[in-house]
């Protein structure tokens, strides 16, 4: 295990004292006086001292930037992130009961609502959304997650989602592998060079209106209304700072209505392309019967129960914002999860273990949202995908080949 040096930071004018790496990148050896800024007003820290804690990363932390609006599902993501690698996520011990983070053996996720530079009082007061860059500190954002990927332990601001304020920070030690996931990760060119990998989740409008209201209508309590008014007020900020980012992540998620129900409103049955950049290091795009065709493919049949409306699926070359990307598609949603095998066995480059593991991811996780549509197929690919590239960063960093997966 390696040692992190943690440096105890004293606020100057609040109660709390926060503890940061030493690095001199970071401007502690020269300045001494960090700014955090909380809410509208700013918070001094000084240096007081310094601790040694125990880091769980020997070997360096790659980090993986996963992007998307709120509720498109990136936690569900996450969670099948998680279980790829094994073990449960959980938030932090004996921390904050709000922290946004989860830690499990080989990942830690953090949330980038916790660089919110404004509070909800803040952000009302200056009239901006919590998507305006205005509203994060993307400079502390960088400097933490640099910090992190080099091996050093960071305090890092929590965002309450609860209270909508900024509460004091918790200590996050690097990790195997850091996901920062949330509404900027590739917004800030710094933070972008430092992603190992990255990952959009584009959900458009219409499918993102239903899962809204099937959460907050639902589960939350908001009327109809409230949730229109919510997805109208955000769509300017979304377009101008949030949905640009796709062009940079190397895989897109893009979920669109089914275009088997002609004039679908319901929002049920999806259209589900997963968007793979080429000449990724580490990175091979999944394939379906034959790498660089262009396929199409209608699985149901004798080994598939499709009922109404059917499955589709398509693969081929394309372009998308002037990079060359391969898109594998499918439209419509199983039946009978088990019978999964006989589309993941016509699937390549897929980075499983052994014959049938997306299957069984996807049964193991069937009560997820989207666990019989290409949401959840992709997402599990896509994890599959990130234990392959961090198996294979590992081992270059080591000297170590790896051998040829399905
Ligand atoms: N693949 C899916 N299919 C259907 N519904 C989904 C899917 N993914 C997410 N949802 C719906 O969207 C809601 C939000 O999902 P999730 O919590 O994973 O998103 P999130 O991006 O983490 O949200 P937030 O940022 O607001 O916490 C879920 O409760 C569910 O209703
Ligand atoms: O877009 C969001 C990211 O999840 C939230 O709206 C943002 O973080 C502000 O949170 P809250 O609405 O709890 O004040």
């Amino acid at each position: 295990m390696a040692v992190c040096t943690v440096y105890n930071v004293k606020s100057l004018n609040s109660n709390y004292s926060i503890s940061t790496p030493a690095k001199s990148h970071l401007g502690f050896h020269q300045k001494q006086v960090f700014f955090y800024s909380t809410g509208s007003k700013k918070t001094n820290y000084k240096r007081s001292g310094s601790s040694e804690i125990t880091c769980a990363a020997d070997s360096g932390t790659i980090v993986i930037g996963l992007a998307a609006d709120s509720g498109c599902g990136k936690s569900t993501f996450m969670r099948r992130l998680t279980s790829v690698f094994g073990g449960a996520a959980e938030p932090p011990r004996g921390g904050n009961p709000d922290s946004n983070t989860l830690i499990s053996d080989t990942t830690t996720v953090i949330c980038l609502d916790d660089y919110h530079s404004l509070d909800r009082t803040g952000r009302k007061e200056k009239g901006v959304t919590a998507l305006d860059p205005k509203a994060n500190d993307f400079d502390l954002m960088y400097e933490q997650v640099k910090a992190i990927k080099e091996g050093i332990a960071v305090q890092k601001p929590i965002y309450n989602h609860v209270s909508g304020l900024l509460d004091p920070p918790e200590l996050i030690k690097p990790p195997k592998i850091l996901v920062i996931e949330g509404l900027h990760p590739m917004y800030d060119e710094r933070v972008r060079d430092l992603l190992d990998f990255s990952i959009y989740l584009d959900i458009s409008n219409e499918v993102k209106f239903a899962w809204k209201i099937q959460r907050d209508m639902a589960e939350r309590g908001h009327s109809l209304e409230s949730i229109k008014a919510s997805i109208e007020a955000r769509k300017p900020d979304f377009d101008a700072y949030i949905d640009p980012q796709k062009q940079y992540a190397d895989a897109v998620i893009e979920v669109l209505p089914t275009q088997l129900i002609p004039d679908d409103n319901e929002g049920k049955v999806l259209r589900v392309k997963l968007i793979m950049k080429e000449g990724v290091q580490f990175f091979s795009p999944v394939y379906l019967f034959d790498e660089g065709s262009t396929i199409s493919w209608i699985p149901c049949g004798r080994k598939l129960t499709c009922s109404y409306p059917g499955i589709t699926f398509a693969y081929g070359p394309d372009s998308y914002y002037d990079n060359e990307v391969s898109v594998l598609e499918m439209d419509g949603q199983f039946d009978r999860l088990d019978e999964l095998i006989y589309v993941e066995s016509h699937l390549s480059n897929i980075s499983t273990k052994f014959y049938g593991e997306v299957t069984q991811q996807m049964l193991k996780h069937a009560d997820f949202p989207g666990s019989n549509n290409g949401t959840g197929l992709f997402q599990t690919i896509v994890g599959l995908k990130i234990r392959d590239l961090y198996e294979q960063l590992i081992a270059s960093k080591s000297g170590v080949p790896q051998t040829a997966k399905a």
